[in-house]
């Protein structure tokens, strides 16, 4: 029996994906949780501990899942838990708008008779849609505690806190709940001979591949006999199961009439002007980033460029290099980290409105077989908009995708997409040479971007396969509502804080690296002249750099000098127009016209492809590599500089025949 001999309690908190599980973890705990209001959120284990009275709690967030068997990545983390892991109670979360699946997976966790506790979640938006329970009822036949709660408010948790410091006084349930009948033999020579769960038996008959390990001679040849009375084990359990779900759903679970599906959502739903409302509406939002936006970023760098910072430090400080170390390197990378942030804050913000307000599904949900017919996850197309705004947030915000394979996929997909940077870059080189064409430099970019997207996710389809399947069609729609005010602004900062804190670091470090190779070369310290003056900075290791890159474009007529600024392009699109007006020896003002000089309309062409995705920049990288890890992105980032290339010539050619014949 169990009993309580230090006074630590670990505690496991379970539930179907959305129920609601973070929240009430973060409400018991008071630590914050990521929260979204779709499937899905937390894809790894989160941990968090309190203290009450001297006895600490320890608590595991899990992902959501739906059963003990998983198809899901993120799933089979949390029924590996629950099967295999070691704790003193589980908590289940339900979410009170969907029954059956809250009751399918609690019958799974009674079988495991371990101290469990039903917190009936979303209270609130049942009972708008008349969906009742008879709690009592629930009680009696569940033997467990059942806690109607609504998390967001933190209605209900003080019982639960209260329950889990008495852990070992809550109930184990009714693991009999389901009937197996034919198979009710096999489960018990299971449980009586290995002394395991009724649970864990269930599971290593239906194949479970979590309990592949515990098996071993003496369960096989109980598999086997199992098998040649129920040839499929696994179906015949999940029909069993659900037989059992409906009973309890009959009897407890009061619906009244028919749920209204609201008049909003009839219109996304209608096949018609579904997809018509959900492209406007991701129209309005790209429009809404790139306007916004704009002003916003204008007005911080004339902010920070009124900031008396370089007449200060030339002032005070005496030595050149550590002159140009403070100004060029430590102050620029601080001032461009400042300039990301408007667009990381404008892109999270509308990122979490779409996510928190539920509008995520219905936009992606009428549009959907189109987007998978192309190889994009239903909910990528969302994050590819959001990110030309700005690529960092659209990946941060990927983790709140629901399969790890969709979002590793989109995670890979972002970086094709120009963003507004790239954009800065690509209108000056339309508007020097290709004036009366200016109407192509809006398509030509999404169109070579739209390529690469497809062609990373097929490539990436192939080798992602063993990270489990995307998300199934058919999706349930999460309520449709105004984002809760203090979940929402915690969510937009997480988003932008997480881009501060872990990307923005090593933004610094890396402009100070690449400051450092571009004042130093194989001849030893070149000097900070080296940033004002083109001879000398061919000859630093980032000139040597720019100048190997040159070979590869001059072909198509693009000359060195543009070459070796799109490598500071790497580190922020931003510079790359400082960079190519310090080569040409113009002021930016005059850089249209330097071009215009320099550059055909066919090169033009192919250096508008080549820029709208030859590389993500440092930032970029960073974030990347978080969510897809570092070698995936070290591979993204090759393959993105081949089609970037390839695209480019075949671009030059094509204009090029094209001028001819005209
Ligand atoms: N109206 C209402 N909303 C809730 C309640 N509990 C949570 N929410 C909201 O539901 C959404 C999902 O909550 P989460 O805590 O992220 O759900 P989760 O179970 O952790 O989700 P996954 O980790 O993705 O499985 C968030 O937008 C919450 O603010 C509730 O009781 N009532
Ligand atoms: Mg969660």
């Amino acid at each position: 029996m169990y009993s309580l001999r230090n006074k630590t309690i670990k505690v496991i908190v379970a539930g179907v994906p959305n129920s609601g599980k973070s929240t009430l973890v973060g409400g018991l705990s008071g630590a914050f949780i990521r929260t979204a209001n779709y499937p899905g959120t937390t894809v790894s284990i989160n941990e968090v501990s309190y203290s009450v009275k001297g006895t600490r709690v320890i608590m595991k967030d899990l992902p959501g899942t739906y059963s003990l068997k998983a198809d899901m990545i993120d799933e089979a983390v949390a029924a590996k838990e629950l099967l295999l892991g070691d704790y003193d109670a589980i908590i289940v979360v339900g979410s009170a708008l969907s029954p059956e699946q809250t009751l399918y997976l609690l019958i799974q966790v009674l079988e495991l008779s371990k101290p469990t506790i039903l917190a009936l979640n979303m209270m609130d938006l049942a009972m708008k849609k008349g969906i009742r329970y008879d709690i009592d009822g629930l009680e009696k036949v569940l033997g467990i505690h059942v806690i109607p709660t609504v998390a967001v408010k933190g209605y209900g948790l003080r019982d639960i806190k209260n329950m889990v410091l008495k852990a070992h006084e809550i109930e184990l349930g009714n693991a009999k709940l389901v009937n197996y009948d034919r198979l009710e033999k096999y489960i018990d020579a299971l449980v009586n001979n290995f002394k395991i769960s009724r649970g864990l038996a269930v599971e290593i008959l239906s194949g479970n591949p979590i309990t592949r390990d515990l098996i071993n001679d003496g369960i096989r040849q109980i598999i086997e006999n199992a098998r040649k009375e129920i040839p499929n084990i696994d179906n015949y359990v999940t029909e069993m199961r659900w037989k059992t779900v409906k009973l309890l759903v009959n009897k407890f679970v009061i619906k009244s009439a028919k749920v209204a599906i609201s008049k909003y959502d009839e219109l996304f739903l209608n096949p018609k002007y579904g997809p018509l409302l959900s492209l406007l509406i991701l129209f309005a939002i790209a429009e809404t980033i790139f306007l916004a936006l704009e002003p916003l970023v204008d007005l911080l760098s004339t902010a920070l460029g009124s900031l008396p910072v370089s007449s200060l430090v030339e002032y005070y400080v005496g030595n050149d290099i550590l002159r140009s170390l403070l100004l060029d390197g430590v102050w620029n990378g601080l001032a461009t980290l400042i300039d990301f942030i408007p667009y990381v804050f404008g892109v999270a913000f509308l990122i979490a409105f779409i996510e928190d307000s539920g509008l995520i599904t219905r936009i992606s949900f009428p549009i959907e077989r189109w987007l998978r017919r192309i190889g994009i996850p239903s909910r990528g197309l969302i994050y590819l908009i959001a990110g030309s705004g700005c690529n960092i947030p659209a990946i941060t915000a990927t983790r709140a995708m629901p399969s790890t394979r969709d979002r590793v996929l989109t995670a890979l997909m972002i970086p094709y997409i120009p963003c507004t940077a790239r954009f800065v870059i690509i209108s000056l080189i339309a508007a020097a040479v290709i004036p009366h064409l200016m109407g192509l430099i809006v398509v030509l970019p999404y169109a070579v971007a739209l390529i690469g997207v497809i062609m990373i996710s097929n490539t990436a389809k192939i080798r992602l396969r063993f990270i489990g399947k995307g998300v199934p069609y058919a999706y349930e729609l999460p309520p449709l509502t105004i984002p809760l005010y203090k979940s929402f602004i915690k969510k937009v900062w997480y988003y932008t804080y997480e881009f501060i804190l872990r990307a923005g670091v090593l933004i610094i470090v890396f402009i100070i690296v690449m400051w450092l190779l571009s004042i130093t070369g194989p001849s030893g310290i070149i000097g900070p002249s080296a940033l004002k003056n083109p001879v000398l900075l061919k000859r630093t290791w980032l000139g040597i750099v720019g100048s190997a890159m040159s070979p590869l474009l001059s072909p198509i007529g693009i000359p060195w000098q543009v070459s070796a600024s799109l490598v500071y392009g790497y580190i922020f699109k931003e510079v790359v127009l400082s960079t190519l007006a310090l080569l040409y020896g113009v002021e930016e003002g005059g850089l249209a016209y330097a071009i215009k000089s320099f550059i055909t309309l066919p090169s033009a062409v192919a250096l508008i492809v080549f820029v709208t995705f030859y590389s993500p920049c440092i930032a970029t990288f960073i974030t990347e590599s978080r969510i897809v890890g570092v070698k995936l992105t070290i591979i993204n980032t090759i393959l993105q500089f081949i089609l970037a290339l390839t695209l480019a010539y075949i671009a030059y050619y094509l204009a090029l025949f094209m001028v001819i014949a005209l």
